[in-house]
C-alpha cells in the first residue's frame, strides 16, 4: 500500500489534472529560462485554475524560445526589462543567482508587479532590509512580494511545526540539516560563484537555517557561536578557486534562553555513512541523507511520588521530535515522535524505556476545510502557488506566509554566520531605487 501512494502521488505530480484557466487568471512571466522554473511555477500552474505561465525571458533570445517552447510557454521577451514592463504581465518570478534578486525584485514591484523571490531573498541584510522595507513595499495596496521558501506551505511542515508548540518541556536543542549528494551541480554552478551571491548557507544553508528559525522563533536572528565550512576544492592549477565560497558550512549558534542549535549544508556531501562502516574507507564516498529536523525538549516530570517512609520516585519523560524530508515532503516524509522514560526512585534510575509515534501528513487534518482545497498529490511549490495567488487575490488563504520580517532576520543570520566563519558578506548590489 505505502509504496502505492508513493507511486500514485508521484504520477499525478509529473501529470497533474489541467484546470481551465479563469478569465481573471494571473499572468506569471519567468526571469531567466532557471532550471527550478518548471518545478516551482511551470508544473504547479497548470492545475491552478488562476495561474498562467505567460512569458519568458532569458539572456539568449533562442534559448528563451527553445524553453518558452517546451514549457508551452506563449510569450518570450528578449530582455528582462521588456518582461517586466509587459503589461499583459501580472506577476514575476525571479529565479535568478541570489545576487540579482535584490535588483530584479524592485525593478518588477516599481513595474507594479507581484514577486516570487526566490531564496534567499536578497545578497545579505542591507539588501533585505533595503527591499522589505521599501515604500514600494510597505505601501498600503502593495505588490506582494515573497520570499519562496516553499516548503513552509506543507500541512507536513505545519503538522511537525504543531508537535512542537504542543510537546511538554521546553525546548533544549534543535538540528537541521540538508547534505546534497555529490553530481547534483557542475562546476560553473552560480552556487560556486562569490560575486552571484553562491555559498553553501546561501543555498541549502538556508533551508536548514529557516528551519530552526520556525522552530525558535520566525523573526529572532541567531548568533553564531562557532562555525565551520570547508571551502572549495583547489583548481587543477592547485589554486584556491572562489575562495570566499563555503562548499559545506556547519554552524552552532545558541539562543539568549540556553537552546543549542546546530545547522548544517553541504552542496558535494561524502562520508557520512553510517558508524559500522570504517570512516577510513567511507571518508571519500558519496552519500544520501535525507533533510532532516529534529528538536529535543528538556525532561518534564510525569508522576513523582513521595510516599512516607519510601524512597521517593520519580517518572520523567524526555521528548525528541524529528521530521525527515521536510523539503520533498510528497514523496515521502515521516515524523517521529520520540519520548524516552525514566523511571528513578532516589538516586537510582530503575527503568528506562522509549514510546515512538510515527505521522505522515499529506493534507492538513480530516475536518479542518483547507483539507478539502489541498490535494495529497500536492508539492510544496504547489502550495506555495496556492498562498501566493490566494494573496493576491485578497482570499483567506491557509494561514502560512513568509514576511518581510523573517525574510530580514534570515538575511541577517546568514551574515553573522558568514562573519564568524571568517568569510566575507555576499557583495551589496550597486541597483538603487
Ligand atoms: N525553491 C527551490 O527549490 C529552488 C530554488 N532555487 C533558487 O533559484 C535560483 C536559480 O537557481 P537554478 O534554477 O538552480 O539556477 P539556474 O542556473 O538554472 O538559473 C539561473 C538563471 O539565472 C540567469 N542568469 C542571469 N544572470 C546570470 C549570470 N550572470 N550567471 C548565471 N545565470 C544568470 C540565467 O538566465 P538566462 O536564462 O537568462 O540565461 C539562468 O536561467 C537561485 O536563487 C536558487 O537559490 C534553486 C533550486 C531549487
Ligand atoms: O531545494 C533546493 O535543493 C537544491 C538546492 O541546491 C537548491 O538551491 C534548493 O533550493
Amino acid at each position: 500500500m505505502f509504496p502505492f501512494d508513493i507511486l500514485q502521488r508521484t504520477y499525478t505530480i509529473i501529470f497533474p489534472p489541467t484546470a481551465t484557466k479563469n478569465d481573471d487568471a494571473i499572468r506569471i512571466g519567468l526571469l531567466g529560462a532557471s532550471k527550478i522554473a518548471p518545478f516551482v511555477v511551470v508544473n504547479p500552474a497548470k492545475s491552478h485554475p488562476d495561474v498562467i505561465v505567460a512569458a519568458v525571458a532569458a539572456r539568449d533570445s533562442e534559448r528563451a524560445k527553445r524553453y518558452a517552447k517546451t514549457h508551452g510557454i506563449p510569450i518570450v521577451h528578449s530582455s528582462y526589462q521588456d518582461l517586466i514592463d509587459d503589461p499583459s504581465i501580472d506577476a514575476i518570478y525571479v529565479a535568478l543567482p541570489n545576487g540579482l534578486h535584490y535588483e530584479w525584485a524592485l525593478r518588477s514591484i516599481r513595474a507594479g508587479k507581484h514577486v516570487l523571490l526566490e531564496k534567499p531573498s536578497c545578497s545579505n541584510a542591507i539588501e533585505a532590509k533595503q527591499l522589505f522595507n521599501h515604500p514600494l513595499v510597505t505601501a498600503k495596496n502593495a505588490p506582494v512580494l515573497l520570499e519562496a521558501f516553499h516548503y513552509q506551505f506543507h500541512p507536513a511542515w505545519q503538522t511537525y511545526l504543531s508537535e512542537v508548540r504542543k510537546s511538554p518541556g521546553s525546548i533544549k536543542s534543535v538540528h537541521a540539516e540538508f547534505l546534497l549528494s555529490p553530481g547534483l551541480l557542475g562546476s560553473d554552478d552560480i552556487r560556486f560563484t562569490y560575486d552571484l551571491g553562491g555559498g553553501c548557507m546561501m543555498d541549502v544553508g538556508t533551508y536548514a537555517l529557516s528551519i530552526v528559525r520556525q522552530i525558535l522563533g520566525r523573526e529572532k536572528v541567531l548568533e553564531p557561536v562557532e562555525v565551520s565550512y570547508r571551502g572549495l576544492p583547489p583548481g587543477t592549477d592547485g589554486k584556491a578557486k572562489e575562495p570566499q565560497i563555503d562548499e559545506a558550512i556547519d554552524a552552532k549558534y545558541r539562543t539568549a534562553d540556553s537552546v543549542d542549535v546546530h545547522i548544517s549544508g553541504d552542496l558535494v556531501t561524502r562520508g557520512n555513512w553510517p558508524s559500522f562502516f570504517p570512516a577510513s574507507l567511507t571518508r571519500r564516498l558519496p552519500s544520501f541523507n535525507w533533510p532532516k529536523s529534529s528538536v529535543t525538549f528538556e525532561p518534564v516530570v510525569v508522576d513523582s511520588q513521595n510516599g512516607e517512609g519510601h524512597t521517593p520516585s520519580q517518572h520523567f519523560m524526555q521528548r525528541t521530535l524529528t521530521m525527515r524530508n521536510p523539503l520533498i515532503p510528497t514523496f515521502y516524509h515521516r515524523i517521529d515522535i520520540s519520548d524516552q522514560h525514566i523511571l528513578r526512585q532516589g538516586d537510582h534510575i530503575t527503568k528506562t524505556w522509549n514510546e515512538t509515534t510515527y505521522k505522515t501528513a499529506y493534507n492538513w487534518p480530516e475536518g479542518d476545510k483547507r483539507a478539502a482545497v489541498y490535494k495529497d498529490w500536492w508539492t510544496t511549490y504547489r502550495c506555495q502557488l496556492e498562498e501566493f495567488v490566494n494573496r493576491v487575490k485578497g482570499r483567506e488563504g491557509s494561514g502560512v506566509w513568509v514576511d518581510g520580517k523573517e525574510s530580514i532576520a534570515q538575511m541577517e543570520t546568514i551574515d553573522r554566520t558568514y562573519e564568524k566563519a571568517g568569510l566575507q558578506l555576499r557583495p551589496t548590489s550597486t541597483f538603487e531605487l
